[in-house]
């Protein structure tokens, strides 16, 4: 599903990704898991082409990613969805109208079935009574809901999840994690940045361990959780992080 070679990515003179491999399988559930600053958000919106790199490969879907191909692009990013952790919802529109935009606008949906859609996917986060209301009016986790709602109205084949908990109140993190291990358990193909550890290891199919800019340790949770090989996982483990 995704084919990542010796990717690299710089900002100006800071190497950022330092050669990165990794393969997704379709309906695998992947962690990404490191210290801050060792390029785990930016790996994830590579993935999506928000970010250009200057070398290696990424395949998506079997097509490589091609920033200067607009009409690739396009097609990459309905493909793949993100959901970010702030929840970027339009504040002058209806829940339900956010998450109709881009199927509308974008794929030129009618509007009879788009709302369809939309409702079925407000249903399939708990929000279904929430159609017509606007987004300042919803807790954090319902707009983070929403968020997700939004991002499967395009029909993703991946959803890329950076730190999407990391806003919320404690309170407000168990109602997101459920929608998205329902989305993992319906075999959602799942790329997640996460600091949410218990999490991690309760769903995910693999774990990837990022360090300097490179993927540093990866295996099953009970490898990398329960015997970690390498001291910089047992140092980051050790925190308690
Ligand atoms: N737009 C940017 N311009 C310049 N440098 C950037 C940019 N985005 C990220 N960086 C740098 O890239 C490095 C990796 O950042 P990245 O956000 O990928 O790390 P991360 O592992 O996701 O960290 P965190 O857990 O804090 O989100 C950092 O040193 C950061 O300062």
């Amino acid at each position: 599903m995704v084919d990542i070679r010796g990717l690299r990515k710089r900002y100006g003179s800071n190497e950022v990704l330092k050669g990165v491999d990794l393969t997704i399988a379709r309906s695998e559930v992947v962690s990404i898991i490191g210290k801050s600053g060792s390029g785990k958000s930016t790996l994830l919106r590579c993935i999506n082409g928000l970010e250009a790199f200057q070398e290696g490969t990424l395949t998506v879907h079997g097509q490589p990613l091609q920033a200067d191909n607009a009409g690739a692009m396009r097609e990459l990013r309905k493909n793949v969805g993100m959901i970010f952790q702030s929840f970027n919802l339009f504040p002058h529109l209806t829940v339900g109208r956010n998450v109709m935009l881009a199927p509308t606008l974008v794929t030129s949906q009618p509007k009879d079935l788009a709302r369809q859609n939309a409702e079925r996917l407000l249903a399939r986060v708990g929000l279904a009574e929430k159609f017509d209301a606007m987004p300042d009016q919803l807790s954090g986790g319902q707009q983070q809901r929403v968020a997700i709602a939004r991002a499967l109205a395009m029909d993703p084949e991946i959803l890329l999840c950076d730190e999407v908990t990391s806003a919320l109140d404690p309170e407000l993190v168990g109602e997101v994690l459920q929608v998205v291990e329902s989305l993992a358990d319906q075999g959602m193909t799942l790329v997640m940045v996460t600091h949410e550890m218990n999490f991690a290891r309760k769903v995910s199919d693999r774990v990837v361990f990022m360090h300097q800019g490179k993927v540093h340790e990866v295996g099953t949770p009970e490898a990398l959780f329960g015997s970690p090989q390498t001291p910089e996982l047992q140092q980051f483990l050790g925190k308690g992080h």
